[in-house]
């Protein structure tokens, strides 16, 4: 009948148009002690961030024990203050982090606890950094379907629940074989061959189900390989980008477990810290997409390794190449491309090779190491 389908065809636009048209769409989750179905609340607005103009965002950064998580704290502590960017995980926090802000136990397992935290604490914004990365994920796959499938599940739910922005990070692990690989662009086949690419796709695609389901302001972006000075990897393909610096100050030598001549994405973690605030602080109608590639690099070991010579000439890499990291490395994007991001919300970065190698060893105190040897 025309009525008929003239009403499904108007469903449809407003799923496929989402949110930007101002249209609520349908029931939206929440979910309820004692009960795992959903429950749509009559009054329930799920349109960005319950905050005013004027309001600070109050932040919960979840799995912020990790590499990139007590950065994060700290760059978004100096923007919006000490006391409103709550730094979670399951592990015990050091003294020296424990006493920087708050820093509270949090299981992204554990639904209850989440809204717990997210009603007592008036959280608004929230960063999702809890995962297993590729190659423990490859050790632990149950664990890894756990933490970043059922896991970003209660993320998704309880960030639509209470109308927070939600960021999540995917990668260029959420890409494999069979994509473009030099460059990588936004939208094209993702089939990857890890269960950290697999969880990455499936939330890339969750949380654009609730933007245009519900009207979640959910916003994601593909890192790079990140390197950090001042924290340690937690158990990547591109971990060798950081221990190479370690070593090469500490021992003058180092031993990749990725072969010389493996290209891959890489971005100093000061740009990556940036473009996630800049994502998240960016106007909603500036968003063409919800999910984007970023970049700034690619190099190989081999390449990384000459630029460590120039400052530390004695250097030497020797390479001993583990078959599961090198497999995944060979299946990822050898350089991505972000002209969305550098056009929609003018992301650009700042680091390029020789500045991340000259800011990483001038942390590690290379100069020491190179007048000792003088
Ligand atoms: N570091 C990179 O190079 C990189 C690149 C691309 C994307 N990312 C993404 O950025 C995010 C942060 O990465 P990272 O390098 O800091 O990771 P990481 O492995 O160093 O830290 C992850 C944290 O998650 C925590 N965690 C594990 N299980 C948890 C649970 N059940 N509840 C709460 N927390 C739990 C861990 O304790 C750990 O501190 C991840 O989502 C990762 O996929 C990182
Ligand atoms: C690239 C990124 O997702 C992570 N550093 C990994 O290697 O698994």
């Amino acid at each position: 009948m025309p009525v008929v389908r003239m009403l499904q065809h108007l469903v449809g636009q407003m799923l496929l148009q989402g949110p930007a048209c101002g249209c609520r769409t349908s029931a939206l989750p929440a979910r309820f002690p004692g009960t795992s179905r959903w429950h749509i609340p009559a009054d329930a607005n799920f349109h960005s961030a319950s905050l005013s103009e004027t309001d600070q965002p109050r932040v919960l950064i979840t799995g912020g024990l990790g590499q990139l998580g007590v950065g994060l704290a700290n760059f978004l502590r100096k923007r919006f203050g000490k006391d409103n960017v709550i730094l979670s995980d399951i592990r015990k926090p050091p003294d020296h982090i424990f006493h920087s802000g708050p820093c509270i136990y949090s299981d992204i397992l554990d639904y209850k606890n989440l809204r717990e935290i997210v009603v007592n604490n008036r959280i608004t914004w929230l960063f999702h950094y809890s995962a297993l990365l590729s190659a423990v994920g490859e050790a632990n796959v149950s664990l890894a379907k756990a933490v970043n499938i059922t896991g970003l599940h209660n993320i998704l739910d309880v960030a639509a629940e209470h109308s927070l922005r939600l960021f999540v990070p995917s990668t260029i692990g959420a890409f494999g074989p069979t994509s473009p690989r030099n460059p990588t662009p936004d939208l094209c086949i993702q089939r990857p061959r890890t269960i950290y690419g697999v969880s990455k796709v499936h939330a890339e695609l969750m949380g654009e189900y609730y933007y245009y389901r519900y009207g979640l302001d959910f916003r994601c972006l593909r890192y790079p390989g990140i390197i950090s000075a001042d924290s340690q990897p937690g158990g990547g393909t591109t971990d060798y980008a950081v221990q190479i610096f370690h070593d090469a100050v500490k021992n003058g030598k180092f031993e990749c477990n990725l072969k010389p001549s493996t290209r891959l994405p890489m971005m100093y973690i000061d740009d990556c810290l940036r473009a996630t605030l800049e994502v998240m602080e960016a106007p909603a109608e500036s968003l063409s997409m919800r999910t984007y590639n970023i970049s700034a690099m690619s190099f190989t070991p081999e390449e990384l390794a000459q630029e460590v010579l120039k400052h530390i000439p004695e250097f030497q890499i020797t390479y001993n190449v583990d078959s599961v990291r090198q497999a995944i490395a060979d299946s990822w994007p050898v350089s991505l491309d972000d002209s969305n991001a550098r056009k929609d919300w003018g992301w650009k970065h700042d680091f390029d090779l020789p500045e991340l190698v000259t800011t990483m060893l001038n942390f590690h105190g290379s100069d020491t190491r190179v007048a000792q040897a003088n």
